[in-house]
């Protein structure tokens, strides 16, 4: 075959190679807007309609698709996540009133992050109260799917933004239905989520009775000042000046921290006080 004859053919055979490979992308792309927008979808369809929609007959293809479509509602979880980091309560609370499916996929995602976790801290604090008596009065600031109400015998106010069952109450927590000094133990398990906890805290405040307990669970990097977290020793204080004496704090766990505080008998005098930013927990792509 003579040069140009030649060299035409190679070009024409690496046309072809990168026409296949475009083809192949292109189809890629394709499958993964098909799934993201039937995944838009998906926070409203029930999970059975879905998985109904989607059967195919290929067990490789259909492996393929659940993998995907269990990225892709992380990725919801991961958004949702950080929308309630980095709003506050009130925002939150509009956010979700449009929109209420979306809380079902924000603890989906929840639960399946916290299925890593050796100890889940609401158990720690569902075992704290079975310590006390079971006439305490506990209100549940952030309940989720409102478990620790399921496992004491305690009278327990839950309250979240959305309400999937009649014992809680769907509220923005810097504003519940509470009596003031009606309290006797103020719950926050990971709960201090909004830009605006401050107001969750004096919440707390108000309901609680004198001597009443607050009993905080936060994600332990949120207090790691060699990471970006905020100082304890300045939470702790701004706690303090809101009124209350800390009783003790726990770091022994790997996840999360624990702090112990009884509401003062007195009212604290009205100052302003220097709250620590609590940087936004968000949870790593697995
Ligand atoms: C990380 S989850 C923890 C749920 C539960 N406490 C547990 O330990 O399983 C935090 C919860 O706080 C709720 N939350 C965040 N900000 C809130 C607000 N301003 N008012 C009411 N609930 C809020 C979220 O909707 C979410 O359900």
């Amino acid at each position: 075959m003579e040069v140009g004859k030649r060299k035409r053919e190679r070009r024409r055979r690496r046309r072809a190679r990168k026409s296949s490979r475009e083809h192949n992308q292109k189809r890629k792309e394709e499958e993964v807007a098909h799934l993201e927008a039937q995944e838009e979808n998906s926070a409203i369809e029930p999970e059975s309609k879905r998985r109904k929609t989607h059967t195919v007959g290929h067990s490789n293809a259909s492996n393929f698709l659940d993998k995907m479509r269990a990225r892709l509602s992380g990725g919801h979880f991961r958004m949702l996540n950080e929308k309630l980091y980095t709003c506050s309560g009130d925002e939150a609370l509009k956010f979700f009133q449009e929109d209420p499916a979306l809380f079902d996929v924000y603890h989906a995602g929840y639960q399946e992050q916290m299925s890593h976790w050796p100890e889940q801290p609401v158990n720690i604090i569902t075992n704290w109260l079975k310590g006390q008596s079971p006439s305490l009065t506990v209100a549940d600031f952030g309940c989720g799917d409102g478990r620790l109400a399921r496992n004491v015998k305690n009278k327990v106010f839950s309250f979240d933004l959305v309400s999937n069952d009649p014992s809680i109450i769907a509220c923005d927590m810097s504003n519940t239905p509470l009596d003031s000094s009606s309290i006797d133990v103020a719950v926050f398990c990971l709960s201090l989520m909004g830009t605006n906890f401050p107001s969750y805290l004096q919440e707390a405040h108000r309901v609680l009775k004198p001597c009443g307990w607050l009993l905080i669970a936060e994600v332990k990097s949120r207090f790691d000042p060699n990471n970006g977290g905020a100082d304890p020793n300045g939470f702790l204080k701004a706690v303090c000046e809101l009124g209350f004496n800390s009783v003790s704090k726990d770091f022994s766990n790997k996840m999360f921290v624990l702090f112990f505080f009884k509401k003062k008998k007195a009212s604290p005098e009205t100052k302003e006080i220097e709250w620590p930013e609590l940087k936004p927990c968000i949870y790593k792509r697995r």
